[in-house]
C-alpha cells in the first residue's frame, strides 16, 4: 500500500548562501494493508521528514513514494489534495483547525468530504468524541481554546473518522493519559485490523510494541557526511 523506493532528500538553506544539508539517501520501505510500521532512530536521524514526504509536504529530490495508486514524489498538487482527502490520513501532533468552528464539525469534515452522509458523519464523530471521553458540553465549541490533551483528541478523533487505506501517526499517545493511551492503541489495532497500512513515530516504547509490527531505523538512510 505504501512503496518507498531509493528517495533522497536534501535540504537547500537559501538563507546560508544556499548550503545544500543531505538529510537522506536510498530510504527504502514499504507496508502492506494491516501493518503497523515504526519509524525509529535518534533525534535528527529523519523520521519526520520521511513523514513529511509521504504525504507531500515535503519534496522528494529522487526516488517514488507509491501510496496505492499515487507516486506522491512526482504527484501534482491536486492529486496530493486528492489523495489526502480520500487514501492517506495523517494525524499530527498538533490540532490545526479553522478558528470558530465547532469540536463536531471539526470530527465530521472528513466524513462528509468524502461523500459520508451528514447523519453516518455525525454518528461517528459522537462515537469517537465519546470514546475518547471529550464531554458533550464541548462538542458544540471550537476546540482552539481546549487543553492540550483535549486538543490532541480532537485530532484523533478527526484523524480516525474516515477509514482511510492509509495513515501516518505522529507521536499519537503524546501527552495522553492511560485511559486515553489505551482507547488511542486500540483505534490504530482496530484500523490495522480493517486494513489500514500505518507508518507512525512513536517515542512511547510500550505503545510502540504493541501495535507495530516492524521498525525501520532512518539512521540507516542518514548519507555518509563529509569529514
Ligand atoms: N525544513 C528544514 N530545513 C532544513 N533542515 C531541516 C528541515 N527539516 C529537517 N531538517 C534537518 O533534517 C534532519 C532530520 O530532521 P527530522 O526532523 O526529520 O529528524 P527526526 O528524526 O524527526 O528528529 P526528532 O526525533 O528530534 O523529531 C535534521 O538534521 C534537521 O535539522
Amino acid at each position: 500500500m505504501i512503496e518507498i523506493r531509493d528517495v533522497t532528500k536534501t535540504f537547500r538553506l537559501h538563507n546560508q548562501g544556499g548550503a545544500a544539508i543531505p538529510v537522506m539517501e536510498g530510504a527504502t520501505l514499504s507496508v502492506a494493508p494491516g501493518e503497523c510500521v515504526a519509524l525509529t532512530g535518534a533525534s535528527g536521524a529523519g523520521k519526520s521528514t520521511l513523514m513529511r514526504m509521504i504525504y507531500g509536504n515535503y519534496l522528494a529530490a529522487s526516488g517514488s513514494i507509491r501510496v496505492g495508486e499515487t507516486d506522491v514524489a512526482t504527484a501534482e498538487p491536486r492529486d496530493i489534495l486528492e489523495l489526502r482527502r480520500t487514501v492517506l490520513g495523517y494525524v499530527s501532533q498538533f490540532l490545526r483547525v479553522v478558528p470558530r468552528v465547532p469540536t463536531l464539525d471539526v470530527v465530521m469534515e472528513p466524513l462528509l468530504a468524502t461523500g459520508r452522509g451528514t447523519d453516518a458523519a455525525r454518528e461517528r464523530a459522537e462515537t469517537l468524541l465519546t470514546r475518547l471521553n471529550i464531554p458533550r458540553t464541548l462538542w458544540g465549541l471550537s476546540p482552539t481554546t481546549f487543553s492540550g490533551g483535549e486538543q490532541q483528541r480532537v485530532n484523533i478523533a478527526r484523524g480516525f473518522a474516515h477509514p482511510f487505506p492509509a495513515m501516518l501517526l505522529d507521536e499519537p499517545t503524546a501527552s495522553l493519559d492511560a485511559i486515553n493511551r489505551e482507547t488511542v492503541l486500540t483505534l490504530i489495532e482496530e484500523a490495522k485490523a480493517r486494513g489500514a497500512a500505518i507508518v507512525g513515530i512513536f517515542h512511547d516504547a510500550d505503545a510502540r510494541d504493541r501495535v507495530c509490527d516492524r521498525q525501520i531505523d532512518v539512521s540507516a538512510f542518514t548519507p555518509a557526511r563529509a569529514a
